[in-house]
């Protein structure tokens, strides 16, 4: 860079992370409400098959990108990346960027996207991670849940919230645990995440070193793809040959690069990781892969299954895989002879989420009956409240004029009236998150307390 350049001042990133139903939303909002007169982009994933928070997070001139189906450490990291460079692009700059991650979002990997992503890195840089935690609930999760503990592990600022919950003698023995498992973070006590602004925004406390310390591979960037093997091609089809395997469907994505160097295959990696977090574009056997489809998604419903791929020009090629091509048995074969990659690289996976915890998003038009609904719930999260972490939902409820938000967190719970539904048609979105939930049962259990 010449002297004369103008220094691009890097726009300050908080991470706002913390299990479910910690509180996230509840101090987005009151950074929301707050901070008048700065610009702040929100970007807000969330887990669960209804998107619930958009709907919860206050209206303000603020704006809000959702990035759902798909957790923001893994599979939607490429989505990150797309929104930050849209945003850095803005003629009008912006003052903060806040990330709510998911309930069950591991921060690290989104830490790691300011230091490793090359065009991220110039324009962004990541000020905190603020953890926020349930002073009556984290415990529960501590023990079984890698997130939690990552969670708590990776902050810069814990606010230990829902202080009202608990007595000062729990409070002061989870504070000791807390400080045990991270003894650098600063810790604010709050009830309805009531801190002051200063202590969670612009604290300039994201210590790389310290980061590294806990995890010695956090610099070492996680992919959506196993495998990366680069191939110098002439122009033509070849054939691309695989067995059955573990998975029923492939991803791969070909991308057409300078050169065998370093760099371009640097290059190579990220355009891989913005082309995976796209939709697939989907092959029956026979299919032909081609570099300008971005990610394709190759069926394997039996053994032996062979796909074609073009190639438009000569040059280097980079192919990227979902899983390794030794659980494929994937060849590629020119003439019928197969082709060894120049390079080949095995990749850091994406880490695995713990399984057992998935999610049931209902939604249903109409009115509920507030009665019905209310026994019904009341009993449902008494009763299997251990199971359903998370629960919430925006309701009709028959004989009223405003949505109500309903919000619950293992048994306790609570329903607060919010705007007028207005022109909007009236609905209700639910969704439970949790361990064995079982859908039928919720579906119908919701379908009962509906006004027919
Ligand atoms: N009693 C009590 N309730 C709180 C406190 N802070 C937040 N809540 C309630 O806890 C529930 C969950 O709060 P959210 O802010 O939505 O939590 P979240 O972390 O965004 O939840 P997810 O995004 O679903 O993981 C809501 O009903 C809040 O009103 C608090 O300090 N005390």
């Amino acid at each position: 860079m010449s002297d004369d350049q103008p220094v691009l001042t890097r726009i300050p990133v908080t991470v706002l992370t913390g299990f479910l139903g910690a509180g996230k939303t509840t101090l987005l909002n009151r950074i929301l409400t707050e901070q008048h007169g700065r610009k702040i982009a929100v970007i807000e994933n969330e887990f669960g098959e209804v998107g619930i928070d958009h709907q919860l997070v206050i209206q303000s001139d603020e704006e809000l990108f959702e990035m759902n189906n798909g957790c923001i450490c893994c599979t939607v990291r490429g989505d990150l990346i797309r929104i930050l460079e849209r945003l850095a692009k803005r003629k009008d700059p912006l003052d903060a960027v806040v990330i709510e991650t998911t309930g069950l979002a591991d921060p690290g990997p989104v830490a790691q996207t300011f230091f490793t992503a090359a065009d991220i890195k110039e324009r962004y840089q990541l000020d905190a991670i603020v953890t926020l935690v349930d002073a009556k609930h984290l415990g529960l999760h501590l023990d079984d849940s890698d997130e939690a503990r990552a969670q708590v592990a990776f902050a810069d600022v814990i606010v230990l919230n829902k202080t009202d919950l608990v007595s000062p003698d729990e409070l002061a023995v989870l504070e000791a645990r807390l400080r045990k498992m991270n003894a650098a973070a600063r810790v604010h006590r709050a009830v309805q995440a009531e801190v002051p602004l200063r202590h969670v925004l612009e604290v300039g406390g994201f210590n790389l070193s310290r980061a590294s310390e806990m995890a010695p591979n956090f610099l070492e960037p996680e992919y959506p793809f196993e495998w990366m093997g680069l191939y110098q091609l002439a122009p033509g089809e070849l054939v691309y040959r695989l067995e059955a395997g573990p998975d029923p469907t492939m991803d791969l994505a070909l991308v057409p690069i300078p050169g065998p160097g370093s760099a371009p295959v640097a290059a190579a990696k990220e355009t891989a990781v913005r082309l995976f977090a796209e939709p697939p574009h989907r092959l029956a056997e026979g299919g032909i892969i081609d570099p300008a489809q971005g990610r394709q998604r190759l069926a394997l419903p039996a053994a032996d299954q062979i796909f074609q791929i073009r190639i438009p020009a000569s040059g280097w090629y980079a192919l990227f895989t979902q899983h390794h091509p030794d659980e494929f048995a994937a060849t590629l074969l020119v003439e019928g002879g197969p082709v060894t990659p120049a390079r080949q690289e095995a990749l850091k996976p994406d880490h695995e989420h713990d399984e057992a915890v998935t999610s049931v998003g209902l939604e249903f038009p109409g009115d509920v009956d507030g009665k019905r609904l209310n026994a019904w719930l009341g009993e449902l999260l008494r009763t299997k409240g251990n199971d359903i972490f998370r629960s919430k939902g925006v309701l009709a409820v028959r004989g009223t004029e405003n949505r109500l938000v309903f919000q619950g967190v293992h048994m306790l719970f609570d329903g607060r009236f919010d705007r007028p539904w207005g022109s909007e048609p009236r609905k209700n979105t639910f969704v439970f998150i949790g361990r064995n939930l079982d859908r039928a049962e919720l579906s119908a259990g919701f379908a009962s307390c509906l006004c027919r």
